[in-house]
């Protein structure tokens, strides 16, 4: 059995100059199969609280779509821009992923669809959800927030949404096949589980056949089984605070994730998390050493343990390395 090095730490790498990118609110960040950063932002547009009505429909549409390239493609070593699509196609991106095929999976909470595009630049190769329209049945969203592919199966899985509490499983081809989640009576106060108060961030663990969900206002990540959507567990850290926004999951077993901001007066640092996935102890937590975090949106971690954090607010997105090699000792 492998034990995975207690002193395991990550830091900034301080020399990566991602930092001074020109961007937009940065809300999601996947790495491609070359390992390449891909960002999803939204150039000239914010979601602020002009952004939809009480029914969660999307004030600014005659803004139109956004103009700027909202997908980047970086180098992850020298953040050179390598390649950059997704102009006049989203009015408020969220949440990006991308399939071992190389297909990016995105979302917009505006238009409260689900988005498939190829690498190249054309026609989306399936979208799900309608145009605009808010809706919590099969075929309509409300504000979906992540995507996650299987990479055994091809199943979809989403995270649907701000305005809704549940995770819904979609066929390879886009068929509706389950759902699973609730909302939390926020009266009562405690989350029970299987209930979400913002799903917000998705991370699909292959090795255990199982999907986490950032269950953003419980400050909490629950796992469910992939095939039956039954709860497995919750991970919660009180140094996690009241708002846990993304988590992302390395293939070896290790489980990162990002917080919300505390409240005034509230002691826990905004911060990353690097937990093991089959203990749920957090191993390290690291923040920049260049800025600070405002509101860290989302993070994703590769192989050899380089992450990257994307805020929301900063508009920034940082690279986190390893100062140490993790020394796997076999016992
Ligand atoms: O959470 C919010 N936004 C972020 O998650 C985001 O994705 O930008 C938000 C909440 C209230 C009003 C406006 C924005």
């Amino acid at each position: 059995e492998e034990i995975l090095d207690q002193n395991f730490h990550i830091e900034e790498a301080v020399e990566w100059p991602g930092l001074d990118l020109k961007l937009g609110q940065v809300s999601g960040l996947a790495l491609d199969p070359e390992n390449n950063l891909v960002i999803f932002h939204r150039g000239d547009h914010v979601w602020d609280e002009n952004s939809f009505d009480s029914k969660f429909v999307y004030q600014q549409r005659g803004l139109g779509p956004i103009e700027q390239n909202t997908v980047l493609v970086l180098n992850p070593s020298n953040a050179k821009l390598l390649h950059s699509m997704g102009k006049s196609l989203f009015y408020l991106p969220h949440g990006l992923s991308i399939d071992k095929n190389g297909n990016y999976w995105a979302t917009d909470v505006a238009l409260h669809q689900v988005f498939k595009l190829g690498a190249d630049d054309k026609e989306p190769l399936l979208i799900l959800g309608v145009a605009l329209q808010p809706g919590s049945d099969r075929s309509h969203f409300c504000q979906p927030t992540d995507v996650a592919v299987d990479p055994v199966t091809g199943n979809i899985y989403v995270s649907d949404g701000y305005c809704n509490s549940r995770i819904i499983q979609f066929s390879p081809n886009g068929l509706y096949v389950m759902q699973w989640g609730e909302g939390t009576e926020t009266s009562l106060g405690t989350a029970r589980p299987g209930q979400f108060h913002i799903p917000h961030s998705l991370a699909l663990i292959p090795d255990f056949g199982q999907l986490c969900v950032a269950d953003r206002e419980n400050g909490r990540i629950q796992c469910f089984r992939l095939e039956t959507g039954e709860f497995t567990r919750e991970i919660k850290h009180k140094s996690f605070g009241r708002e846990l926004f993304a988590v992302s999951y390395v293939p070896g077993g290790l489980l990162f994730a990002v917080n919300g901001k505390p409240y005034p007066g509230e002691a826990e640092l905004v911060q990353g998390f690097v937990m093991n996935f089959s203990t749920a102890e957090i191993i390290d937590t690291f923040i920049p050493l260049r800025k600070s975090f405002e509101m860290p949106h989302d993070v994703v971690a590769s192989e050899d343990k380089t992450v990257f954090v994307g805020d929301v607010h900063a508009r920034a997105v940082w690279k986190f390395a390893s100062t140490e090699k993790m020394e796997h000792r076999s016992v």
